[in-house]
This record gives structure tokens, sequence and C-alpha cells, in this order.
């Protein structure tokens, strides 16, 4: 378990403090609008998940908003969590605008936490002064001093928050971060509100700010970076390189527009990349992928697939190539162990792009053991599937393998099938397989739909006394292009039996089945291979046509007309 250092007032220089923001700027995603209990049931994981400061919400922006951040300061900010790495509770923060009427609000929402914070925030940039507050410099320097003490009296723990910092000329924002300092701020938070900032330039800004503020080292500087530009997590990092000791984060990176720098990023990078950061966070990673999914439930966002860490690919791998190697080492294509973050194992998603490697592998996990023969016929089949289908499942590869299976002593095969159906006109099927003579056989025949058909065209080849007992069709797998499983059963009849009288009635009746994505080809297969095992049990010995006419009348309806 990482080792909690929430409340200290300056934790130790390689200690990164994570300040979670999901609760109030990843609630200004739009359409992320949580209700009271789904961000107290939010509050309590992060807290569990390790995180130094809860920002619960704007307690100004509504009465519902004050209510959920009353609510997380007493339920969660005011006792130890149980699960939490160490048993501190959270610092409690909630954010107001610099006035009186907000910093009031946002005490009245915090004040009953154990660790209460108060974040204050007014604009540095020239846009925002002249645009948006209508305010001269000295009007935002005053405006500052005053706000800041005003909460500095309410609460010991305050933070401030030059907003637009990344836009906001050097010289004064330095200014306005030495008037917060003297007025009692403990974390200042440098913004680069819109993502405008390239890495380097956030980095300079940070190494700028802590060379040039007087006062700077009696508050710890924070950084908070959007992903306008998708370099939210970048210049975080770059901050904290150049000595920013606490990330505001989000998780799924969820927030304005186009999001936060995201929690499970930040914190993976300085775990992993450890050796190049030489810095530690209070984070228990195992938990990230359980906030993750508990978070995407509340907001109704879904994360990306490739979303780094958290995605569902993140430790997901398709590729032939890498199976392979992943299958031999698993530190060839993955940097961090999936239990790292609380996934529980790497995935090997077989589809067109894997390898006979990675099919081997799944098939003995799933308890099949091929030889070499029988896993080249897998193969192929699996390689024509995942042409037709996304992922190719494990009910896939079950049905792939019974009909590999038994198609390595199969006597007849199917090597073509065209049917003609619909409302008009008679449903025809034309078959062509290749007989235990190793020669190719075709026959068309009308039926009373497209698999009577077929059916009739494959007794014309085969021409073995049998009737069709059942017949039923399920999908094997989801969705629209899911593999079609048919199952048939078929008896021997008479004619043939003759041959080994000592066969009981249910010893002469076979099963089949088939898969296929096309449910017609499933079909064809699923007979084929009953009466393979029938000609199996009772030898070949083609059918007189009596009987054939016999057996095709009892067995499907209908009488045959065959197109030769
Ligand atoms: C970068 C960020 O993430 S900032 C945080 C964004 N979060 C929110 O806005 C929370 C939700 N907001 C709300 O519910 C509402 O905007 C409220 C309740 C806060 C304010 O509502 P209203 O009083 O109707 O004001 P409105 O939102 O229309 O305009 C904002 C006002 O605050 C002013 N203002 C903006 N930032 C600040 C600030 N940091 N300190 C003081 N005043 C500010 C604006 O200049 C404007 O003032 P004006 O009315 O004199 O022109
Ligand atoms: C309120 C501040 C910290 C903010 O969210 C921003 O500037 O992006
Ligand atoms: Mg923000």
């Amino acid at each position: 378990m990482p080792e909690m250092i929430a409340n200290q007032a300056m934790p130790p220089s390689d200690y990164v403090r994570i300040f979670d923001t999901t609760l109030r700027d990843g609630e200004q995603s739009p359409g992320a609008t949580m209700t009271s209990s789904e961000k107290l049931e939010i509050a309590l994981a992060l807290a569990k998940l390790g995180v130094d400061v809860i920002e619960t919400g704007f307690p100004a922006a509504s009465p519902d908003d004050l209510l959920a951040v009353q609510t997380i300061a007493e339920r969660v900010g005011a006792a130890a969590v149980p699960g939490r790495p160490a048993p501190t509770p959270p610092i409690i923060c909630a954010l107001a605008r610099a006035t009186k009427v907000d910093i009031d609000k946002a005490w009245e929402g915090v004040a009953r936490a154990a660790h209460p914070r108060i974040h204050t925030f007014l604009a540095t940039s020239d846009i925002h002064l002249k645009h948006k507050l209508r305010m001269t410099r000295a009007e935002v320097l005053d405006r500052v001093r005053a706000m800041v003490a005003y909460a500095r009296d309410l609460c010991a723990d305050v933070e401030f928050s030059p907003e637009d910092a990344g836009r906001s000329e050097p010289e004064f924002l330095y200014q306005v971060l030495e008037a917060a300092i003297a007025a009692g701020a403990t974390t200042l938070n440098i913004p680069d509100t819109v993502g405008y900032t390239i890495p380097s330039e956030f980095g300079a800004l940070i190494a700028g700010i802590r060379k040039n503020v007087a006062g700077i080292d009696r508050a710890i500087v924070s950084v908070h970076c959007h992903n306008d530009l998708g370099l939210a997590t970048a210049n975080a990092l770059e901050g904290i390189r150049a000595g920013a000791r606490q990330a505001e984060v989000t998780i799924n990176g969820i927030g304005e527009r186009a999001g936060n720098t995201a929690l499970e990023e930040i914190v993976m990078a300085l775990a992993t990349r450890r050796a190049v950061f030489g810095l530690r966070t209070g984070i228990d990673t195992t938990q990230i992928a359980t906030v993750s999914r508990l978070v995407s439930a509340a907001t109704g966002f879904n994360v990306q697939p490739n979303k780094a860490i958290v995605g569902a690919n993140a430790f997901a791998h398709e590729s032939g190539i890498h199976q392979d190697g992943m299958l031999k080492h698993q530190e060839t294509y993955e940097i961090m162990r999936p239990e790292m973050v609380g996934v529980t194992q790497t995935r090997l998603v077989l589809g067109k792009h894997s390898g006979r490697h990675a099919l081997r592998n799944r098939l003995e996990e799933l308890g099949y053991h091929l030889d070499e023969a029988q896993l080249a016929a897998a193969f192929a089949s699996f390689k024509a599937l995942a042409d037709k289908k996304k992922h190719v499942t494990d009910p896939d590869i079950e049905a792939i393998v019974s009909t590999t299976r038994a198609q390595a002593d199969d006597l007849y095969t199917l090597d073509a099938l065209q049917v003609a159906c619909g409302t008009t006109g008679m449903p025809t099927a034309t078959v062509r397989l290749r007989g235990p003579d190793g020669a190719l056989h075709v026959r068309a025949a009308i039926g009373t739909g497209p698999v009577d058909a077929a059916y009739r065209a494959i007794d014309e080849i085969v021409r073995v006394p049998s009737s069709l007992l059942e017949f039923s069709v399920h999908a094997v797998t989801e969705g629209i292009d899911a593999l079609g499983e048919v199952s048939v059963r078929v008896r021997a009849d008479a004619t043939s039996s003759k041959r080994h009288p000592q066969h009981d009635a249910a010893a002469r009746v076979f099963h089949g089945h088939g898969a296929d994505t096309d449910i017609l080809v499933a079909s064809a297969k699923a007979y084929l291979t009953a009466l393979n095992r029938l000609l199996a049990t009772y030898g070949v010995e083609p059918k007189d046509d009596a009987a054939a006419s016999e057996s095709n009348q009892s067995g499907h309806g209908a009488a045959v007309e065959t197109a030769r």
C-alpha cells in the first residue's frame, strides 16, 4: 500500500498530491451531471483510491451542489474511510469565485470535513480581464488580496487559481501569486484553462513561477491542465518536472470541453517511469479500473476503447506478432502489468490479425489439444471466419474445433453451396461436394425452402438411406455478424442398418453440427457431418435410386426434382 501524506501542510519533496476534480471540473463536461448519491459513491471510491484532495463541487452553483458537497464533507471527509490506504480522510475542497457570497457558500459546504479547503479563483489573462471580468489589473490584484484573506479567515487551507494562467502575462501572474501568498494561500494552482500551452511552455511557466514569485516556498504549486490540444497529461508532467507537487486531475480525463488531465495517466506515468521522475503518489493503483467504471456509469460517458490505462484495449493485443511476443514474454508489448491498475488480465483478442501461436494458446486454455494437422485446419477456418467477423470469440472457437475434428475423417466435404430463394420462385440449391474419391460432385435440387433444397442436393450425391429427425439453429455469438450454429439428427434407414444388424435403434441416430456466419452453409455442414458419421459406421455403399427416393420422401417431405 502506498503511504498517504494527505494532510501535512508541506509533504516531502518527492510526493505529488493528487487533487481529484471529477466531481467539479469533471461534472462541467456537457452532459455529465451527476446526482448527489452518485457523487457520494464516487467520493467514497476516490477516498479508497487514495486521492489527497477531492474537489466536490461549486456550492454557489445550486442548492443541490451545496448539499452534495456537505454530504461528502460529512460522510467522506470527516472520518477514516474503509479501504483507504491510510486512516486519514481526504481534504474536502469546494470552488468559489473571488466573491464573498461564493466563498461563504463554499465554506458552508466543506466546514464539517476534518480537512476542509476553500478554492477560489480569478482570471489573470488580458483577454479575460478585458472581455469577461471587465476589471483592470489593479482591481484584480486588490480582489485577490481581499478574497484570499477572507477565505483564509474561514479556513486554514486556501487554494488560489489565476484562471487562464497559460495565456497570462508572466510578470503580472507573479504579482498576483505573490499577493495570494501574502494573503494566506497555501496552494497556488496554475491552470492552463483553455489547453493552449505546449509542454515546454507550461514547464517553463512553472519554473518561472518557482523562480520569480516571492514566498513561493510557503505554498504548494499545483498544475491544472486542459486537453484542448491533447496535451493535458504531457503539460501536467512537465509542470511536475519543473517543481509542481499537486496535480489536478479527473477520472477518465473528463472535464470542460476536451477534458482535464486524466488521473490514471499521471499516476501511472509517475509510477511506471519512476526512474525518470523520482516521485510518488498516495494512489492505490489497483483501484483505478473500478473507479473508472464507476465514473463512466454515473456520467454516461463511455471510455473510448483506446484510452490509455482504462480503455478496453489498453491491455488487449490482436495482431499475431504481438500475441506471439506476449506469449513468450509479457514485457515485449506491455509496459505495465494490467493487475497494477485493477484489470484482471491481458487479453489476447482473436481476430483477423492473429496468428497460430495465439490460436493454439486459446485452444489450450479452452481445453483443446489439437495435433498439427487439426491446428492447420482450425487456423484456416479461423482466418476465414475472422475475415467476416470483428472478433472471434470462445464459442466461435469451440464451434470451429468441433467442425474441424469432425472434418478430419470426413468422407464428403462441402466445397461450394449456392442457394436461390425468396418470396417468388422455387427455393433451389446447388451443392458441390468433394467425395471419398477426391472428385468433385455437383447436384442441384428444389425444395420447400433453401435448407430443404440444399439437403436434397446433398442426398443426391451422398445417396445413403437416411431420414432427417431434427433440425435446430441458434446464434452462438452476439450481434449481426454472429456465428450461427445448426444441429441436426439423422437416422440410418433400414437399408443401411441391414449391414450392421447388431445396431439398435438409438445407435442408428447420428448427430452433426456446423457453424458459419451464413446459416445455410452452417446447415449444409451440419447435415454433412451427420451423414459422414453415418457412413463411417455403415461404410460407403451408395443406395439404389428407389431407396433414395423413398428416403427423400420420408426425410424431407416434398417430392424432389433433381437437376443434373
Ligand atoms: C474555468 C472554470 O472552470 S471556472 C468554474 C466554472 N463553473 C461554473 O461556472 C459553475 C456553475 N456556474 C453557475 O452556476 C453560475 O455561473 C453562477 C451561479 C456561478 C453564477 O451565475 P450568475 O450570477 O447568473 O452569473 P453568470 O454565470 O451569468 O456570469 C458570471 C459572472 O461572474 C463573474 N465572474 C467570473 N469569474 C469570476 C471570478 N472568478 N470571481 C468573481 N467573479 C467572476 C463574471 O464576470 C460574471 O459577472 P457579471 O455578472 O458581473 O458580468
Ligand atoms: C477554476 C479553475 C481551476 C479551472 O478549472 C480552470 O481554470 O480550468
Ligand atoms: Mg478547469
